[in-house]
């Protein structure tokens, strides 16, 4: 695997390698993974569902919300399947401030600290001081996704670092859409993607009510105006002058004046 990659350029410390695994996104049309690969990966993670039910106990069943197998490695390279440089696990991070759906996570670590690279922890920043776990080949290790596990990775030297991370979430959410599910990062693009959507579509709305005010004001200005041409037309008819005459009646007879 190592020969196969490394002559791939890379940008960044952080390498996606494989494409999600997912319910509804499970074959190999969409993801171009062999079909013995996929069945096996799903067996892996259903090993894995069934670990954190046993050691966390969630009081709802679990869903797999986004796997992804991952190369991180010093010094970063550059090509088309790095995640982005600002994503990157050295950063302390909670899994469920990335993606709100991820409610418990899991990494499985696929080679071991001290033989395959060195450092590369798994750092917890926990309210009562540093937890350091050294990664080792077919550990798992499981944690809530949420603040309380914030959480980051001590920059590995000497090797590349694999690991399988694994998102799982409970309750009504229901299965991310396989679009957004391209990874942990893929799902967080998509979520800044449809959250930009969602600013075009709000200016839109804002530009339509605008409008609409725009309009509103023009009829309003149109009306006030025809009102005062039409006071302004009555007060020139107002304006007209009509003769007034007076009639008086004394001893020279009938009298009439007219201005
Ligand atoms: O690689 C690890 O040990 C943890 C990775 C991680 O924190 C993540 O993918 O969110
Ligand atoms: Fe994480």
């Amino acid at each position: 695997m190592r020969a196969r990659h490394s002559d791939i350029p890379h940008r960044g410390a952080e390498v996606s390698l494989v494409l999600p695994l997912h319910q509804t996104c499970h074959s190999t049309k969409r993801t171009g993974i062999p079909a013995e690969v996929m069945d096996f990966a799903w067996s892996l993670l259903r090993r894995v569902e069934g670990a954190i039910l046993e050691a966390l106990m969630p009081s709802t069943p679990l869903e797999l919300r986004g796997a992804l197998l991952r190369r991180v490695q010093l010094p970063a390279l550059t090509g088309h399947q790095q995640m982005m440089p600002s994503h990157d696990s050295f950063a302390a991070h909670a899994d469920r401030a990335t993606v709100a759906a991820y409610h418990y996570s899991a990494v499985l670590y696929l080679d071991e600290a001290g033989k395959d690279f060195e450092d590369g922890e798994l750092l917890f920043m926990d309210r009562d001081g540093d937890l350091r776990l050294a990664p080792k080949s077919g550990q798992l290790v499981a944690f809530t996704s949420g603040l309380e596990n914030l959480h980051r990775v001590v920059p590995p030297h000497g090797g590349p670092r694999y690991v399988l991370a694994m998102w799982f979430g409970t309750g009504p959410n229901g299965p991310i859409p396989c679009d957004e599910l391209t990874s942990g990062f893929g799902a967080h693009v998509e979520k800044q993607r449809s959250t930009s959507e969602g600013q075009v579509t709000e200016i839109a709305i804002a530009m339509i009510i605008a409008m609409v005010f725009i309009i509103a004001l023009a009829a309003e200005l149109l009306r006030s105006l025809c009102t005062a041409a039409r006071y302004y037309m009555q007060s020139q008819k107002a304006m007209v002058k009509v003769p007034i005459c007076s009639h008086t009646s004394g001893m020279f007879g009938d009298h009439k004046q007219c201005a």
